[in-house]
């Protein structure tokens, strides 16, 4: 599985925020986003995510390839931290479960309602929504949020593996992952005029 972009623009209410971003990935291969708020990290994954279209430029991926890890966990509150995964795992039919309970360190919280989870515990969880999917390419916004040194650490190794079976990654976040084999894209070039002059109060005026 490999992953193109080709000068893609892209967009969000309805003003380009960036435009002539090019990178390929191939199996094995994580990039990282870098980018000042506001630049559109989130917007490109969206993007790539087939969430919504590009404004132009060309996206090598099959939508259904990806897993999009977002900001918010998407977890559903009245379930279980195994049913959750167990919900997931029936959509994306795999058997993936335990795996994720033990990958990202909440079998110990199997029982617990998602919604009497700590900020942490719920990222964990959301996380480990990933390992069920079976997808190979992981788009993740800022994943880290809420993760204690150990748990990023933790995430770190499961995104390690992910690579080392032939996953891909590419990931938007604003903390050292402690990932030195990954790539590092910098955004700034990328944004377009009006969002780089005259910043996102401006240009959403
Ligand atoms: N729903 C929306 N409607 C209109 N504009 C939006 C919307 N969401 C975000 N924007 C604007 O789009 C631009 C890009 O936002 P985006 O969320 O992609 O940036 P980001 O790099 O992910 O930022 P951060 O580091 O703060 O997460 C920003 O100027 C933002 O204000």
């Amino acid at each position: 599985m490999d992953m193109r972009v080709s000068d893609l623009a892209v967009a969000r209410g309805g003003v380009t925020v960036l435009q002539g971003v090019s990178f390929d990935l191939r199996a094995g291969q994580a990039v990282i986003l870098r980018g000042p708020n506001g630049s559109g990290k989130t917007t490109l994954l969206r993007t790539l995510a087939g969430l919504q279209p590009p404004v132009a430029g060309t996206i090598d991926l099959p939508p259904e390839a990806a897993a999009y890890g977002a900001h918010a966990d998407g977890l559903k509150s009245t379930l279980t931290v195994r049913e959750n995964l167990t919900f997931w795992a029936a959509i994306h039919g795999s058997d993936a479960v335990d795996a994720a309970l033990t990958g990202m360190d909440v079998a110990s919280l199997a029982h617990r309602r998602a919604s009497d989870l700590s900020a942490g515990q719920k990222r964990r969880l959301g996380l480990a929504r990933l390992l069920v999917s079976g997808r190979p390419v992981w788009l993740l916004d800022e994943p880290t949020v809420s993760l204690d040194v150990a748990s990023v650490a933790l995430f770190a190794g499961v995104v390690r593996r992910h690579l080392g079976g032939g996953g891909l990654a590419v990931i938007a976040t604003h903390v050292d992952l402690g990932l030195p084999e990954a790539a590092v894209l910098d955004l700034s070039p990328y944004r377009t005029r009006i969002m780089a002059r005259d910043g996102f109060d401006e240009a959403f005026a």
